[in-house]
């Protein structure tokens, strides 16, 4: 099947499981000329830059309003980059200090430069930011740095950087104002002591207790950074379980992982207060049931308990835009809000807060103003945590299958039996393939091993495809690859994996 056609079928069936609010609302059209823009993309994060850029490829006159100084988002500035460059340089020290010897590689001793790491972060953000300035130049975007607010659906007002002010026309305007920290209450922020992962990202000095309050994406891939770097990670978490979404067999085998490299849980524990108290901070912890109170002392506290919708000063009120409790901006299968020719992408709206997810919403929704089809499926949305093994998953859990009443079998499949993880002696980890009894039709795949955020595309595009587990095993896989423990998975589902 064609790739036109693929996505045309999924725009006709898939999109319409979305969060469906608002019939048909059209876009107004193009701009015939002067200073009046097709496009205006409110917010420079991946979905605001890559809509715009998307939009200025299809010929329309698009702007794009950034407020923080530089393009990228939280993603570039402040989450996934930085966040990775961390997770990589820690990841270095941390395989200097406890793995080279074994492959014959010694030193005489191995040090932390921190600055020099944050240095290492910083310029890859930088270097990133400006090749978005780069792309905007090269696709005709025009970018306005400032904060903008509706004036009208259709124009924008926007506070510049310089100090100046300046109004945005535009027939059709898309919010991309992203997401900002959940705070909790009671509990300040100072981004020294108390952090958020933006002060998390930036500490200059390595905490020698650490609290992380949240056992999701970014207190797991946070605390491992600092602990990694020495610190001494505790890690409390409401729900009865780490990252609450992931398949409950391989989250069991990461908790273990996780443990093993130091890093303490506290589950099913609420924190009552934070007191910041000296240079340490104070938390009061109780089950979360309820139960007796006890204490816990820290250098530094990660807050990571969520991220909210950020749309503070737009002026949604002002033009009547539709939200939702949790402030989510709510729009239909075309990104379309309540209001005509207003459109919202990425973490604003509903669905999983992930980059990637967010540039998918942006290209479909710019494809659907141009008048053509665009498409996301968010069952398909691939979420990756990228500690040390990395976790990664596609489609449903087992938990979510089960509950679905859906008859199916499940294929495993080891990294220890795995030739090229145990040539490189990199073998944590395990491949599971879930897929549909009656017709074999993959429903989900879940993946830890050091690079289950390589592996996960080809279960990726296979279930965007509609393969069945049949349809891996018998693709060739080159040898030696940890690719290939995907392919023994997908074999153990159906029949029986060649090497084990
Ligand atoms: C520490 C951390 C690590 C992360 N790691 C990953 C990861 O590895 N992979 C992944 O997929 N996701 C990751 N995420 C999530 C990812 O960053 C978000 O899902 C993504 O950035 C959302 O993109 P967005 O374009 O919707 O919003 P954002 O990236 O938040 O961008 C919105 C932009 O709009 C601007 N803005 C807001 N209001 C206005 C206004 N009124 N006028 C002008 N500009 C405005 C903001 O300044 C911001 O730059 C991470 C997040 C964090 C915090
Ligand atoms: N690798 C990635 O893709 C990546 C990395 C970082 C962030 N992100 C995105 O950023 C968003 C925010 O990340 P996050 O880790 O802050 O949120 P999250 O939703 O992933 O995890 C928050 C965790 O905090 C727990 N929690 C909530 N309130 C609590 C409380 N009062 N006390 C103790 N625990 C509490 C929740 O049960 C949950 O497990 C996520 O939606 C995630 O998709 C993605």
């Amino acid at each position: 099947m064609a790739i036109g056609s693929l996505a045309r079928r999924k725009a006709s069936t898939i999109l319409s499981s979305r969060y469906l609010k608002y019939s048909f609302s059209l876009s107004r059209g193009y701009a015939s000329g002067s200073d009046e823009n097709d496009v205006v993309v409110i917010g420079g994060g991946p979905g605001g830059y890559v809509a715009a850029i998307k939009a200025a490829q299809l010929g329309l006159k698009t702007t794009c309003i950034e407020k923080r100084g530089t393009l990228g988002g939280t993603c570039l500035n402040v989450g996934c980059i930085p966040s990775k460059a961390l997770l990589h340089s820690s990841h270095m020290y941390h395989e200097a200090q406890h793995s080279f010897a074994s492959h014959g590689v010694k030193f005489s001793s191995v040090e932390v430069d921190l600055p020099a790491m944050m240095a290492q972060k910083d310029k890859a953000v930088a270097g990133l930011t400006r090749g978005i300035e780069g792309l905007f130049k090269k696709n005709k975007v025009n970018y306005v740095k400032g904060y903008g607010k509706f004036l009208s659906p259709s124009e924008v007002s926007v506070d510049t950087v310089e100090g100046g002010n300046t109004i945005v026309k535009g027939k059709n305007i898309i919010i991309a104002t992203g997401s900002d920290v959940k705070s909790l209450p009671g509990l300040t922020i100072d981004e020294k002591r108390i952090v958020s992962s933006t002060g998390a990202l930036a500490l200059t000095e390595i905490p020698k207790k650490l609290v992380v309050i949240g056992a999701g994406y970014i207190g797991l891939e946070m605390g491992s950074v600092w602990a990694r770097l020495g610190s001494e990670v505790t890690v409390v978490e409401f729900a009865s379980d780490i990252v609450p979404t992931m398949d409950g067999e391989v989250r069991k085998q990461f908790q273990r992982s996780l443990e093993k490299q130091k890093m303490k849980f506290m589950l099913k524990t609420k924190v009552v207060s934070v007191d910041t108290v000296g240079d340490s901070v104070k938390l009061t912890l109780e089950p979360a049931a309820g139960g007796e109170q006890t204490t816990l002392e820290a250098d530094v506290v990660l807050v990571s308990a969520g991220r909210v919708p950020f749309t503070s000063g737009l002026g949604l009120d002002k033009i009547g835009v539709e939200t939702d409790k949790a402030g989510r901006i709510l729009v239909n299968e075309r990104f379309a809000s309540n209001v005509p020719g207003v459109y919202a992408i990425g973490d604003v709206i509903p669905g999983p807060m992930l980059a990637h997810k967010a540039e998918e919403d942006g290209v479909a929704c710019v494809e659907f103003i141009a008048g053509k089809e665009g498409h996301v499926d968010y069952d398909l949305v691939p979420g990756v945590c990228y500690t040390h093994p990395e976790v990664a998953s596609v489609g449903k859990t087992e938990e979510q299958v089960k509950a679905l009443g859906v008859d199916y079998r499940v294929g495993k499949f080891p990294f220890l039996a795995n030739s090229r993880a145990k040539a490189i002696d990199d073998a944590e980890g395990i491949v599971k393939v879930i897929a549909e009894k009656g017709t074999d039709k993959i429903l989900g795949v879940h993946i830890m091993s050091s690079n289950a955020g390589e592996l996960i595309h080809e279960a990726v595009l296979a279930m965007n495809y509609g393969a069945s587990s049949e349809d891996i095993a018998r693709t060739c896989h080159a040898h030696p690859t940890m690719s290939e423990a995907l392919k023994e998975a997908a074999m153990a589902t159906y029949d029986k994996p060649i090497h084990m």
